[in-house]
Parts: structure tokens; C-alpha cells; sequence
């Protein structure tokens, strides 16, 4: 069980691929208890490698290591519509009245050829990754080719945590294999600078106080701390301790609303002030993108309403990125405004 005020547990998920019944039983256990309360855990034995682990958390590394001018050239909101590519530090507020976050990133997903029908569909994030050129980085070919098997790897896990969390609705293990076919899932390279020491504290963040959209959230933190869960029951922040191979889990709010708000998608935050730079891999599952969500089985008491109504995979993370950018370029728009305010000439203001 999962105490009140207490860190998200270290689950061992060996349990899942062995034959020891009671093991099993006692991870579905576990992971249901907390589903139920912050809707958090890690997970050590799991299948995917440490020199995998490793080796994109280099990568990490050397991507963001490259000039800003070099990484505008893979720029994800000039180079496509799809959502690849590199996104410049403080384009995001996720948490309303903070300042933007002191984190930049890099987005990549399954290798969606422009004939791919999702990509001639304008499925959710579906189309080719961005990748910077040769001359800017030479070895980018090894580049893609731990991102796209680390990505697989994190995808394949991500159908066994929800065999799994099937499991601890009392379904059968096969109950998500559907929704998980064709599934869109994105992955993000973070990096977080160390937060100047003359920024205010309390409105510096590395990434604001939110909740994933997707259904589940899949992260491997390198050793530097910084990642904040709210506990739901107390309302003070945990930590996160970085465990090294472990993936640090987490539900989405698609998975809360697809089990009636019975299981938790929780309020989570990063702030680094270490004094070291800070590098995380998120992968946010979200689902094959036409499926239709709607009310889980064992999530509602009999004759209870279900509710939220029926929604797709895709509509449900579309509304909620439309909220976090738009705070962002809001207040930019707003900061600028203020910096081209001329003193009135005359008395009439000129803008
Ligand atoms: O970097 C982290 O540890 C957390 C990132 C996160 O919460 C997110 O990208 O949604
Ligand atoms: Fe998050």
C-alpha cells in the first residue's frame, strides 16, 4: 500500500514477465493502490536497457549542447505542423501566473512517412521526425537510431503497464490491446537550465505545476532532482528521487476521465535548483487516435451516470495543448506590448 504524504513507490515490474503468481498479484496491487492515490510510481525491472537509457540521455545531452541557431534549423514551430522538431526554452506557462518555463525540448515520434495515412489524415502528432543535417551533426544517423529504438522499447512498455493497469480494474490483460494499436505517442528530450539565482522563486519554474494530457507518461530523469508530485490528500509537494534505470510513471488525464476520475492524474511540477543542468525523457502514450473513450468497466457503481461523455483519443490532447501554449504566447504578446510602449507625445499615446 501507498501511504499519505509518501513518494511514489518503486515498483519491481520483473513481476509482470515471471511466473510467480503471488509477485504479480501483488504488483497489479501496488500499482492499482497508486492509481488510486497520486497516480505515480517508478518501475525498475522492466526490459528496456541501461546502455539504451544511456545512450539517449547522451544524445540528450549533445542535441541541446549544438547552437541555438543550429537547432532553429529543426525549429518545431517553423518547419512543420505536426509537432517534431525543437522547441526554444520559454515557450510554454502550464501553470497560469508563473513566468515561461526555463526548459527547452526536442520532439520526436514514430517515423510517419509523408504516404502514411495518418500524415495524409493530419492525425495527431503524424508525420516525419525533424532531424538536424549532417554537416551540423555528423553523426546524426546514430541519433536517430537510439531515439527511434529507445522510442519503441518505451512504446512496448507502455502496452504492458496498461496490461497491467487492466489488470487492476479486474479486466482482462488483453482490455487495452485496441486502443494501443496504431497508438500515437510522442517523446520529448528536456532540458532544463540550472534557474539563475536572481530569478524570482516564486515564479521560476522549469516546467509549471500541470497534469499530462495523454493516457499514461513514461520518464526517465537523469540524476539531477527537480521533478515535484502534489500529494493528493496532504497538498504538499513530494519529491521525485531520480532512481537510476528506473522510468518514473505516471496517468494522464485521459485516463482519468476514461475511468470516471477514479484513478488520478496528478498535479506535478519541475523546478531545478541544483546548480546543474537538468535533462529528462518523457514519452506521453496517448492512444490510437480515433479510438472512442468512454467510461471504463468497474469505474461506476451501478445505475451511477458516467461523467464525462464519450470522447476521441485525439480531441481530448488536442484541447488540452491548445490551453498551455496559449498562456505562453499570451504573456509574450503581452511583454512585448509593454516594451514597445513609447511615452505619450503630445499626450496621445503611440504604440
Ligand atoms: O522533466 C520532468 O521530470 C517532467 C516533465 C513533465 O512533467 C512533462 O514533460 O510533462
Ligand atoms: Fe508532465
Amino acid at each position: 500500500m501507498v501511504g499519505v504524504g509518501e513518494a511514489p513507490p518503486i515498483l519491481d515490474f520483473s513481476a509482470f514477465y515471471g511466473g510467480d503468481a503471488a509477485a504479480k498479484k501483488k504488483l497489479v496491487d501496488d500499482v492499482r493502490s497508486c492509481c488510486l492515490h497520486n497516480g505515480f510510481f517508478q518501475i525498475t525491472g522492466h526490459n528496456v536497457p541501461r546502455e539504451l537509457q544511456q545512450g539517449i540521455m547522451d544524445w540528450n545531452k549533445k542535441f541541446f549542447d549544438l547552437s541555438l541557431e543550429q537547432k532553429m534549423e529543426v525549429s518545431k514551430d517553423t518547419t512543420n505542423t505536426w509537432n517534431r522538431g525543437y522547441e526554444l526554452l520559454k515557450s510554454q506557462i502550464l501553470e497560469e501566473g508563473t513566468l515561461p518555463e526555463l526548459k527547452e525540448g526536442f520532439y520526436i515520434g514514430d517515423e510517419i512517412s509523408k504516404s502514411h495515412p495518418y500524415f495524409i489524415n493530419k492525425k495527431l502528432n503524424s508525420g516525419p521526425n525533424m532531424w538536424p543535417s549532417p554537416t551540423v551533426l555528423p553523426d546524426v544517423e546514430d541519433f536517430q537510431k537510439t531515439s527511434l529504438a529507445y522510442y519503441y522499447q518505451v512504446v512496448d512498455l507502455a502496452k504492458d503497464i496498461l496490461k497491467v493497469l487492466a489488470q487492476t480494474l479486474h479486466l482482462e490483460e488483453s482490455w487495452f490491446d485496441e486502443f494501443s494499436e496504431g497508438a500515437v505517442a510522442t517523446m520529448r528530450l528536456l532540458h532544463y537550465p540550472s534557474q539563475p539565482p536572481d530569478s524570482p522563486q516564486k515564479l521560476t519554474r522549469g516546467i509549471g505545476a500541470h497534469t499530462d494530457f495523454g493516457t499514461i507518461t513514461i520518464l526517465l530523469q537523469d540524476n539531477v532532482a527537480g521533478l515535484q508530485v502534489l500529494d493528493n490528500q496532504t497538498k504538499e509537494w513530494l519529491d521525485v528521487e531520480p532512481t537510476p534505470g528506473a522510468f518514473v510513471v505516471n496517468l494522464g488525464n485521459l485516463m482519468m476521465r476514461w475511468s470516471n476520475d477514479k484513478y488520478i492524474s496528478n498535479t506535478h511540477r519541475v523546478i531545478n535548483q541544483s546548480g546543474h543542468e537538468r535533462y529528462s525523457i518523457p514519452v506521453f502514450f496517448s492512444g490510437n487516435p480515433d479510438f472512442v473513450v468512454e467510461c471504463l468497466p468497474n469505474c461506476r457503481a451501478e445505475g451511477e451516470e458516467a461523467k464525462y461523455a464519450p470522447v476521441t483519443v485525439e480531441q481530448a490532447v488536442l484541447g488540452g495543448y491548445a490551453d498551455s501554449y496559449g498562456r505562453a504566447e499570451r504573456f509574450k504578446k503581452d511583454a512585448a506590448a509593454k516594451a514597445s510602449e513609447v511615452p505619450p507625445v503630445n499626450g496621445v499615446a503611440v504604440a
